[in-house]
């Protein structure tokens, strides 16, 4: 909580290198919790403007040549000035090009969280993949039952890393090697509009400005569960985006308390 308050008072900048397809919610999110977003992306200027953010975060969504070497740029540029940054690894499933390129920014870049749905995170683990496109494959989905093979593994490559790792889904896991988190807030309808995986790159490059690497990326995972939970009454999934927006906006600490739901491993 003292995160969430210190966000809304100093207002950092954040840094995004993302997809067209959700680039204007994923501006919004930063906004809705206190943070300034700017979405700079031309290989020429992105240096310039990591150095002053206050965050990095970087998307393989709908990749472009220009931004696999803005991204590049300036993860290296957030490396050596010790800007906390996150690379969300949308696609790695379904895509040799950009499952290379987030090795080689993993290694070159070394990002404090490394975050991606489950066929995501097994396809940089190195294992079998399977994916449906950027989506998680349904072998792939994790369960209370078969969580603890999911965990090894983003364990390693927590500590292979030295990054906090995320994988996103029914179940959220975030594990920083030694301390794991299972998060079970959410609901299916986070899942039936585009970019919330997104949105929640945005919103964990938020909360890690200020160093806090596993509590904000815990932090920002939670509240993006019980925002989707609270936006559920609505017509359809038009109005859910606009709701989950606002609930992201208007969440008090009481909701927050009363609604986390997450066990230790
Ligand atoms: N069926 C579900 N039940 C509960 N929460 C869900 C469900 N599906 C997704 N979520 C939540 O939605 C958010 C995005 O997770 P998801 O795994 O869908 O990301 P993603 O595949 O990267 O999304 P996108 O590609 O649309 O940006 C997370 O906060 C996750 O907890
Ligand atoms: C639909 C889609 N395609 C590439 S990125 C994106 C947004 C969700 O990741």
């Amino acid at each position: 909580m003292q995160i969430k308050q210190s966000i809304k008072l100093k207002k950092p900048l954040i840094h995004c290198i993302t997809n067209p397809i959700s680039i204007n919610d994923c501006a919004n999110m930063v906004l809705a919790v206190g943070a300034k977003p700017i979405m700079a992306e031309h290989p020429l200027e992105v240096s310039e403007i990591t150095r002053v953010s206050k965050s990095l975060g970087v998307n393989l969504g709908n990749i472009t040549d220009n931004r696999m070497e803005s991204m590049l740029i300036s993860g290296k540029v957030a490396f050596e000035n010790k800007i906390p940054q996150v690379i969300d690894l949308v696609g790695v499933g379904c895509s040799k090009l950009r499952l290379n390129y987030a090795k080689k920014f993993i290694s070159e870049c070394n990002p404090s969280v490394i975050k991606g749905n489950m066929s995501e995170i097994k396809a940089v683990c190195g294992m079998k993949s399977n994916s449906k496109g950027i989506d998680v494959g349904a072998c792939d989905i994790v369960t209370e039952q078969n969580s603890d093979e999911s965990i090894e593994m983003m364990k390693a490559l927590s500590l292979r890393t030295g990054a906090v790792v995320v994988a996103t889904g029914v179940i959220d896991i975030i594990t920083d090697g030694n301390n794991t988190y299972l998060i079970t807030n959410g609901c299916e309808m986070l899942s039936m509009i585009t970019g919330t995986g997104c949105m929640l790159t945005a919103l964990i490059a938020s909360y890690i400005s200020y160093g806090n690497i596993l509590d904000g990326t815990v932090l920002a995972t939670t509240l993006m569960g019980i925002c989707g939970e609270l936006s559920q009454h609505v017509k359809g999934t038009g109005s859910f985006r606009t709701e989950l927006i606002d609930n992201m906006f208007s969440i008090s600490d009481d909701m927050i308390i009363k609604k986390i739901q997450y066990k230790l491993k």
